[in-house]
């Protein structure tokens, strides 16, 4: 069993900073990445609040046939991420065992944490991205020619300037917030996480008290950024991020919102709890080192959420 490998990522106040991505290449027309069908590779984990956000939305594009998925185990061992859900515990796409071998045949210098998600092209046989903010993006946009008939615009030209500055929001205020709780090394950047974490639900309740969605009636990229974080939130941020101040059921909009957006197929297909309740508790032993996964708590998902 893995041993979390964060050393790197800790300053020395004990705060948890996080790596920068190391493949930044963009899937786009004119470059040396082109979009195209079936080209491109998606290796994912339904645990991982970041590899959720592209799962999601590449469902609700109906991109499900012009990018394959690939699903890691939810438990990394020692060498990292396993793909011991697919037969013969291989990715059918590259014959790999564990994710870290497409990183270090695209890198053999690579030193940091091998993460989902990322893509592999299988014509030039490496990693484009690991970039994660960038990813739904490119699925949005570069391709669009692909969407499905009546596929929810997600990157609206006229709201860009909009989601871009929430997303930079939800990023520092809850997206990444809630590890900077559960991996600081000392109080005070404890203290300073898990405040930052409640200040933003505070404004996203009263937000989302005078609307359907982040921005109005439609939904967008960043509802999806927004929802993988609240549906790991009472599960496991609350008690193993230590972000107890408050649960996600003690916000009324926002836990109705959670749930309207649990309700889309395409949120409600790619979570499972199961995966998120074991990859936490039993992978992250730095955090929690007995490993006991909770058996609660016991949330209705499917109530009705009477939002419009
Ligand atoms: N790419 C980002 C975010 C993605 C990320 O952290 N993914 C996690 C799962 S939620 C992961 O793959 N972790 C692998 C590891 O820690 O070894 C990073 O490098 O921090």
């Amino acid at each position: 069993m893995e041993t979390m490998k964060l050393g790197r990522e800790i300053t020395g106040d004990g705060r948890f900073v996080r790596q920068p991505n190391r493949f930044t290449e963009r899937i786009q027309p004119d470059g040396p990445y082109p979009p195209a069908p079936g080209r491109y590779h998606l290796y994912a984990s339904y645990a991982c609040p970041w590899a959720q956000r592209s799962l999601i939305v590449r469902r609700l594009l109906g991109l499900d046939d012009i990018i394959g998925v690939t699903i890691v185990d939810p438990i990394r061992d020692d060498k990292g991420w396993r793909f011991t859900l697919s037969p013969a515990d291989r990715d059918p796409t590259t014959g790999a065992a564990y994710l870290s071998e497409l990183y270090l045949a695209t890198d053999p210098e690579y030193t940091g944490r091998y993460t989902v998600p990322c893509i592999w092209d299988t014509h030039e046989k490496r990693l484009v991205t690991n970039d994660y903010p960038q990813l739904t993006i490119t699925l949005e946009t570069a391709f669009a020619p692909w969407h499905a008939p009546g596929a929810p615009d997600l990157y609206p030209t006229h709201l860009r300037h909009d989601i871009d500055t929430m997303n930079d929001r939800l990023y520092s205020g809850i997206n990444n917030a809630v590890y900077e709780a559960g991996f600081a090394r000392s109080q005070p950047k404890y203290k300073e996480a898990v405040t930052r974490v409640f200040t933003t639900l505070d404004t996203l309740e009263n937000r989302l008290t005078h609307q359907r969605y982040l921005h109005g009636p439609h939904l967008t990229d960043s509802d999806v950024r927004l929802y993988t974080t609240l549906a790991r939130f009472d599960p496991v941020y609350y008690s193993h991020f230590k972000c107890s101040l408050r649960r996600l059921t003690d916000y009324p909009a926002l836990w109705a919102y959670a749930r309207d957006l649990y309700q889309h197929p395409a949120f409600h297909e790619t979570t499972d709890f199961d995966h998120i309740k074991r990859h936490y508790y039993i992978t992250q032993t730095n955090v929690n080192p007995s490993q006991i996964v909770p058996l609660g708590p016991d949330l209705d998902w499917n109530a009705p959420h009477n939002r419009a």
